[in-house]
C-alpha cells in the first residue's frame, strides 16, 4: 500500500506547472469513437489513472491507443465493439461517456451501469431521457444499459432537468451524427464542455453555443480524426493556489486560466490572498491572518465542488467560522471525519458544513475517501503540526499527475512511500509516462 507522508510547516514558493484537465480529457477520448477517417492526436493529455481506464475501454471497443509522453494517439477507425464491462466502468464512472458516441456511431451500446460513489448516488437518468429522445430504446438488466436505435438518432429539443456536465457531455456527442438539428437546454457551461465541442467542431461536427446554456448540434454524415491540445486542468490549478494559500506561501500557478478559476480566486481574494494573473500564469501570495467566508458549491461559473474539499483544509486554519454548502452532491462531506481526526473543528448541518478555524492542524493517519478529500487531506497535512500519513492513493491517482512531486519542489516536506507487500497503483503499468 503507498502512502503520503507530510510534515507541515512549509512554505510554498516557485512555480508549479498546470496538467491538461481530466474532465476535458476524458469526453474528448470517448469522441474520438465517432472518427470513422483517420487518427485524432490529443496533447496536454494528463498521465492519469482515469485516462488509462478510458483508454482500455476504447481497446476493448477495438480502437488503437497510443501514448507517446503526453501526446495521445487513438484510431478508432476499425471500431466495432459496443460493449463496456462492469470491471472498467466500475474503475471509472465517465467511462459511460462512450454511451452516446457509441449509438451514434453503431447505433448500439451496452455499457455497465456505473453506480454511485463516495460523493452520492449519481444517477444517469437525464443521460438515457436525451438519448430516448433522440429515438433509442432503452432497456436495463443485470447491471447494463442497453441502448439501441435503428437507423440514425434523430435531433430534437432536450431540457435537462439538472445542468449535468457529463449528460450534456453524453448528448452532444451523439447528436453530432443525427437527422437533423438537438437543442439541450439548461446545458451545463463547464469548460470542459467548450473544450469537448472545440474538438467535435474540429472532427467535422457542427456544434454551437457551448460553454452557454443553450447548445444546437446540425447532425453531420460522418466525423473524422483530429488533432487537439486540452485545456489547463482548472481544479488542479484551483488545489495548487489553496495550497499557496494554506502554507502562507507565493507560487505562480503556470499555464492556468484566469478566466476558469475565477470562482476560487475571488473567494480567496476575500479571505486576503493575493491572487492576480500574470504572464504565464496566476500568482497567489498569502501573509499572516487569513478571514473566514461562506462558501456554495454550484454549476459553472459557480464555486466548484470539485474545489470544496480543499477549500474546506483552508477554512480549517482561519481565524473565526466560515460555511460551507454543497448542493452540487448531496454526500460529498466525507472527508469531514478525516479533517476531524486532524483536530478540525467542524459539523454538518444537513448540506451545509460549519467549519471553526483553528490556529494548527494536528499530524494525524488519515484516508482518501475520494479524489478530492484525497487532495484536501494532503493540503491540511502541510498545516499540520507533526506527521500525517494519507492513505488510499489511488483516489489522488485518478486525478493528479505528481501532486507530491510538485508540491516537494514549491517546498513542501511530502513523501510518497510504498510498502512491499500491497498493489501497486497502476500508474506502474506505464513506466513510459512516469
Ligand atoms: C468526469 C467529469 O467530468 N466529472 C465531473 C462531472 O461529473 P458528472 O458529469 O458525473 O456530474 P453531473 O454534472 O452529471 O452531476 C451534477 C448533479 O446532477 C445530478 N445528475 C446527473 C446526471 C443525471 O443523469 N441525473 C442527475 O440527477 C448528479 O447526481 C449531481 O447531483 O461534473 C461534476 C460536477 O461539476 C464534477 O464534480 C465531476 O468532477
Ligand atoms: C468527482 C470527480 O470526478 P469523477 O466525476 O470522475 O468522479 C472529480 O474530478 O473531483
Amino acid at each position: 500500500m503507498d502512502k503520503i507522508i507530510v510534515r507541515g510547516g512549509n512554505r510554498l514558493t516557485g512555480r508549479v506547472r498546470i496538467h491538461g484537465a481530466k474532465n476535458a480529457v476524458l469526453p474528448i477520448i470517448a469522441a474520438t469513437i465517432l472518427g470513422t477517417t483517420g487518427k485524432s492526436v490529443i496533447h496536454e493529455t494528463p498521465a492519469l489513472d482515469d485516462v488509462y481506464t478510458i483508454s482500455d475501454v476504447l481497446r476493448h471497443l477495438g480502437a488503437q491507443v497510443t501514448f507517446f509522453g503526453d501526446r495521445l494517439v487513438v484510431d478508432a477507425t476499425s471500431l466495432d465493439g459496443y460493449e463496456a464491462p462492469y470491471e472498467l466502468v466500475r474503475k471509472m464512472r465517465a467511462s459511460f461517456l462512450v454511451m452516446g458516441p457509441l449509438l451514434a456511431r453503431l447505433g448500439r451500446a451496452r455499457i455497465a451501469l456505473p453506480g454511485g460513489c463516495a460523493i452520492g448516488s449519481r444517477p444517469i437518468d437525464q443521460h438515457l431521457k436525451g438519448f430516448e429522445a433522440m429515438g433509442a430504446s432503452i432497456e436495463m438488466g443485470h447491471g447494463f444499459v442497453e441502448a439501441r436505435v435503428h437507423g440514425r438518432l434523430k435531433g430534437t429539443r432536450i431540457y435537462l432537468d439538472v445542468p449535468s456536465v457529463g449528460a450534456t457531455e453524453n448528448i452532444m456527442m451523439a447528436a453530432t451524427l443525427a437527422e437533423g438539428t438537438t437543442v439541450i437546454e439548461n446545458a451545463a457551461m463547464e469548460p470542459e464542455i467548450v473544450d469537448l465541442a472545440t474538438f467535435l467542431n474540429a472532427m467535422g461536427a457542427r456544434v454551437r453555443g457551448a460553454g452557454t446554456g443553450t447548445i444546437r448540434i446540425d447532425g453531420v454524415e460522418a466525423l473524422h480524426g483530429t488533432t487537439h491540445t486540452v485545456i489547463p486542468d482548472r481544479i488542479e490549478a484551483g488545489t495548487f493556489m489553496v495550497a499557496a494559500a494554506i502554507t502562507r506561501g507565493n507560487v505562480l500557478v503556470e499555464g492556468a486560466i484566469y478566466d476558469h478559476v475565477r470562482a476560487v480566486a475571488a473567494k480567496l481574494s476575500e479571505m486576503g490572498v493575493y491572487v492576480e494573473e500574470e504572464d504565464g500564469g496566476i500568482r497567489v501570495v498569502a501573509e499572516g491572518r487569513l478571514r473566514p467566508v461562506d462558501v456554495k458549491t454550484l454549476p459553472y461559473p459557480g464555486f466548484p465542488t470539485d474545489m470544496q474539499a480543499q477549500m474546506m483544509a483552508l477554512l480549517a486554519v482561519t481565524e473565526g467560522t466560515s460555511t460551507v454548502t454543497e448542493t452540487v452532491f448531496e454526500n460529498r462531506f466525507m472527508h469531514v471525519e478525516e479533517l476531524k481526526r486532524m483536530n478540525a473543528q467542524i459539523r454538518i448541518e444537513g448540506r451545509s458544513a460549519i467549519i471553526d478555524g483553528v490556529p494548527r492542524l494536528s499530524g494525524a493517519k488519515v484516508c482518501a475517501t475520494d479524489l478530492r478529500a484525497g487532495a484536501a487531506l494532503v493540503l491540511a497535512g502541510m498545516a499540520a503540526d507533526g506527521e500525517t500519513e494519507v492513505t488510499g492513493l489511488h483516489h489522488i491517482d485518478r486525478g493528479y499527475v505528481d501532486l507530491v512531486g510538485k508540491l516537494r519542489r514549491l517546498g513542501a516536506d511530502i513523501a510518497r512511500v510504498s510498502e512491499p507487500d500491497a498493489a501497486a497503483p497502476s500508474t506502474r503499468a506505464y513506466p513510459h509516462l512516469a
